[in-house]
């Protein structure tokens, strides 16, 4: 799994109890597979379609350092499938776990679309 993105807990992340909202924490990872499903399919027009269970395995506070790790699960025509993981950057706790979260392609009518992609690409080969 890459840890492609860094966040700082900041004060208006946290929850009542002074801890990492979950739902900044969901809202983090939505973007983060949003903007991997951008960049693989090389396509702005993407939308998430299903996110499975969420674990919640540990709590982060202010100050900490949460990183978002993506690994890709499997292509689809199309959709593509990820996991993702958060966790503390500076002693590898692991945040939360997401078994499964699919991102579809749509063309310009919003409607899914092929997507084209068998594997993972990197940008810098495009280039
Ligand atoms: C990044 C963001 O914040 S996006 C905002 C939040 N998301 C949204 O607003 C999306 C709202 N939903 C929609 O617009 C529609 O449901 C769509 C366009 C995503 C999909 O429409 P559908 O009629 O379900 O499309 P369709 O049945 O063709 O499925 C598309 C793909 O999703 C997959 N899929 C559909 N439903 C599910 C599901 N419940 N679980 C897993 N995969 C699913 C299909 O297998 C298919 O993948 P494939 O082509 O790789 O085999």
């Amino acid at each position: 799994m890459r840890f492609h993105t860094r966040k700082w807990v900041k004060p208006e992340d946290l929850n009542p109890n002074g801890s990492l909202f979950g739902g900044q924490l969901l809202a983090w990872i939505d973007e983060e597979a949003a903007l991997y499903t951008i960049i693989q399919f090389e396509n702005s027009k993407i939308v998430t379609k299903f996110i499975s269970e969420i674990n919640f395995m540990s709590s982060a506070v202010q100050g900490d350092i949460v990183e978002l790790g993506i690994d890709v699960i499997k292509f689809g025509k199309t959709s593509l499938t990820l996991k993702c993981e958060a966790r503390n950057k500076m002693t590898r706790e692991t945040i939360l776990t997401v078994d499964n979260i699919v991102m579809v392609n749509l063309g310009p009518d919003g409607k899914p679309a092929p997507h084209g992609k068998t594997q993972i690409e990197f940008v810098k080969d495009r280039l």
